[in-house]
């Protein structure tokens, strides 16, 4: 019989309820246990879904109340002390690490919480010291929710990220220096003592992810998988059996260190990103082991097409026999909304083409059955999947003859700007007259709650349009009072009228369709609602004129127009994946340029435009090669392109929110973004060594405040920040600015550390002063 599993199932809820209940509990007005309560109540919810859907493999350690990796760094005892110190209870202790902890006498920063992989999930980077000691926390996490899962008569395989990945994924801490897998063989005993834990609880099997093997890999990190796996995978009968899951790209680069995983009982491996890797993997399994084939994408929103993937697991059943293969999601379906049946908006046409994580784990169990009864078994099913694709395919919707005519008519010259930087620049010096050290802000400011009960009131029809605008006014005045007041040199409106800074766009543009309750964590209790591209993408009308003209035209600095660039817009949507994606960012790119240009136009020539490309690095293919290379010449080329329509003296900023960017400097520098705005709070300013090594001459701003926390860095915090920086960066190349928008913060935490920050900024001008 060939067994459905799911690697992983969204922790929110369908109302997101795991997210009200956090915040709800932060800002005091629940207690710990009903946070607890809340938590439980929704594991029990995903996995009764799945069992009644009939899933044979359902995961249990899914569900964290911030970040799974944040979790495991508690469950290892890896918590650095500064943490352990303060001696909050354990809850709050874990958020200290994913957010801070500013109260009463406690103040400490967040760990660094970087991109899990190539997707819009965050991560809290385990952060590991150079005498690094390792134990099984009490009560462990993975054992508690497998037996609660139990008590509710659901048997599940409890998943954990694998020793070699939570190493692998960690860096050490500032002031230690030890590469964190050398700390390999401490670590491996108390993942020993958790799977015997974990059988003694009654779990026959376990996922250990090790998605890691997807990335080019350094012979240190290959030769740790031996020993992990030598180790965990002899414990026999006193130990579950293990299922080894890959993720997010194919890993036949790495076939060397799957011999590691001799005595494992099953490997996962992600056939959606890469089919082809199937031919090579099933050739690599030992005689009795299985192979979970991940066919149903965790990343994507697009129905599975039965047809074509059953084709495929017919391959691996000739290989392997029907005994030997499970029908999985290509990765936990965390990344993916909860279920479309919330979906009321949806046009008729399009609701048929998709799945959310409820339908996904349906489809997985279709296709298990399809395989092991034959067809006729799920005919209706079949039948009712072929429609939909038929459907999609015939679908006038996906097609726009203008945008492709448009997309011939690009040539060359519409990459490039003007003129070089030396002579852009010194038109904007002129334009902007601007002090050394300028400080600005990354664009939003606080979304607080009036913002977004008044847009839910426009959205629900129960103000006007005339209303809505003039509340936006209102916002746009106060955001430009409060920067008068702080004093800051580049002027931003704000955002308020922006839900998201990529949904936004998408409910302006054609080709796209969006959702209402779709959301899909980012971070934290932090989600978001990626709009949908289904055709070719055009900008109908102006989509940002109307705020940044009167923003400017009330204000007396200089004004930022605030866009949002093409590849974050396409990777922060769910693209189509029946058009190259870089068809579908040139599309964006075009419509982005007609926007930049008509900005200039209505008068925000002498402003900076800054198009916002977080997700650049996001979507390099996770391997070095040709294909990497490929990528950043169509997506470095969209954005070019959408910002090259300008006269030199426009000021064109573009904005990083990580700071992991050695590896595709080039890419960056190629941009020829006049000034870049990037991550750095909470990393070593080292890292900003390479502007000086690649002779970079254009504008950096290196984040100095890290606004994904609530606390208020202080005026000395600032000033050690910018003394680092300035080690690595010329004084007239530095900007001031936070590492991203501040619209997850409030006005009393902005307020005080934009002053704190404008401080330093002034401190520092007086110092350099000629
Ligand atoms: C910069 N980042 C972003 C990423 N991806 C994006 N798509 N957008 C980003 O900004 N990736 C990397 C980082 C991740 N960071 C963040 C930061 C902040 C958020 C965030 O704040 N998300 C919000 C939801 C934002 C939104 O769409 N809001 C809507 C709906 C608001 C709402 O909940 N309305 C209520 C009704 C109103 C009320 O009574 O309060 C409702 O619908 O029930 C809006 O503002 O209109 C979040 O709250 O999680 C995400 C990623
Ligand atoms: N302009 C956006 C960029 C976030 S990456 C903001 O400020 O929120
Ligand atoms: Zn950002």
């Amino acid at each position: 019989m060939v067994q459905s599993s799911v690697l992983g199932f969204p922790r929110m809820g369908v109302l997101r309820d795991l997210k009200k209940a956090t915040e709800a509990y932060w800002s005091d007005k629940i207690t710990q246990d009903a946070l607890l309560a809340e938590g439980k109540r929704l594991r029990l919810a995903h996995w009764k879904i799945q069992k009644d859907a009939g899933v044979d493999i359902i995961p249990s350690n899914d569900f964290a109340y911030y970040d799974h990796v944040l979790d495991h760094i508690q469950l290892f005892n890896a918590v650095p002390e500064r943490y352990t110190s303060q001696k909050l209870n354990t809850l709050d202790e874990y958020f200290a690490m994913g957010r801070g902890h500013q109260k009463g006498s406690v103040d400490v920063p967040a760990l660094e919480m970087v991109k899990w992989f190539d997707s819009n999930y965050h991560y809290v980077k385990p952060t590991l010291q150079d005498n690094q000691t390792f134990s099984l926390a009490q009560d462990p996490k993975p054992v508690r929710h497998f037996l609660e899962a139990k008590e509710a008569g659901i048997h599940t395989r409890p998943v954990l990220l694998g020793p070699v990945s939570f190493l692998a994924l960690g860096k050490a801490d500032r002031g230690s220096s030890a590469d964190p897998i050398t700390h390999l063989s401490k670590l491996v005993p108390v993942y020993v003592e958790l799977l015997k834990a974990l059988k003694a609880a009654g779990a026959d099997q376990v996922q250990i992810d090790e998605p890691v093997l997807v990335f080019d890999l350094k012979p240190e990190i290959k030769a740790a998988f031996k020993p992990a796996y030598e180790a965990l995978g002899s414990l026999g009968a006193a130990g579950p059996q293990i299922t080894i899951a890959t993720y997010f790209g194919d890993i036949v680069h790495n076939t060397d260190v799957l011999s590691a995983f001799a005595n494992v009982h099953a490997l996962h491996v992600d056939l959606v990103r890469n089919p082809e890797q199937l031919e090579t993997i099933v050739k690599q399994l030992g005689p009795q082991q299985v192979l979970s084939l991940g066919v149903v994408d965790g990343r994507n929103i697009w129905k599975n097409n039965f047809q074509k993937t059953l084709a495929l697991v017919e391959k691996a059943v000739q290989a392997l026999g029907k005994e030997r293969i499970i029908i999985a999601t290509s990765s936990s379906l965390l990344h993916t909304p909860h279920t479309l049946a919330s979906e009321k908006k949806l046009p008729e046409e399009v609701y048929q083409w998709f799945s959310f994580a409820v339908e996904k784990a349906h489809e997985v169990v279709v296709l298990a059955k399809a395989v092991t009864q034959g067809p006729a078994a799920v005919q209706a099913e079949l039948d009712a999947n072929a429609a939909a694709m038929k459907s999609r395919a015939e679908s006038k919707r996906t097609n726009n003859p203008d945008v492709k005519e448009r997309q011939r008519q690009v040539t060359p010259e519409m990459h490039n700007r003007k003129s070089a930087f030396d002579v852009r620049y010194a038109q904007q010096k002129t334009h902007l007259s601007l002090p050394l050290f300028p400080t600005t802000t990354i664009g939003s400011f606080p979304q607080t709650s009036e913002i977004r009960i008044q847009r839910n009131k426009f959205t629900k029809g129960e103000i006007t349009e005339a209303e809505y605008d003039a509340f936006i006014r209102k916002e746009i005045d106060l955001c430009i009072q409060i920067q008068d007041e702080l004093g800051l040199d580049v002027y931003v409106h704000g955002e308020p009228e922006r839900n998201d800074m990529v949904q936004y766009f998408g409910e302006r543009l054609d080709g796209y369709v969006f959702t209402t309750y779709a959301w899909v964590q980012s971070y934290g209790s932090r989600c978001v609602r990626p709009p949908i591209i289904v055709g070719d993408i055009s900008r109908p009308a102006p989509m940002t004129v109307k705020e940044s003209k009167y923003a400017a035209s009330v204000s007396k600095k200089p004004m930022k127009g605030m866009l949002t660039g093409p590849i974050t817009c396409l990777r922060w949507s769910f693209p189509r994946d029946d058009v190259h994606q870089s068809v579908q960012a040139q599309q964006l790119a075009l419509a982005l340029r007609d926007e930049v240009v008509d900005l200039e136009k209505n008068g925000i020539f002498v402003m900076a435009v800054q198009v916002d490309e977080p997700a650049l690095r996001e979507g390099l293919p996770l391997r070095s090669g040709k294909e990497r290379e490929a990528y950043l010449t169509w997506a470095v080329d969209s954005f070019k392109l959408s910002t090259a329509g300008v006269e030199d003296s426009t000021q064109i900023h573009s904005h990083f929110c990580y700071s992991e960017f050695q590896d595709f400097f080039h890419a960056i520098a190629a941009l020829d973004a006049d000034v870049l705005s990037i991550e750095n709070s909470k990393s070593d300013a080292k890292l900003l060594k390479v502007f000086i090594d690649e002779a970079y001459p254009r504008h950096i701003g290196p984040g100095v405040y890290d606004i994904h926390s609530p606390r208020v860095p202080a005026p000395e915090e600032f000033k050690q920040r910018m003394q680092e920086m300035l080690e690595y960066l010329r004084p007239e190349q530095l900007w001031i600015n936070p590492d991203c928008g501040l619209k997850t913060r409030t006005w009393p935490q902005v307020k005080p550390a934009l002053a704190n920050m404008v401080e330093a900024a002034k401190y520092f001008r007086e110092q350099y002063k000629a």
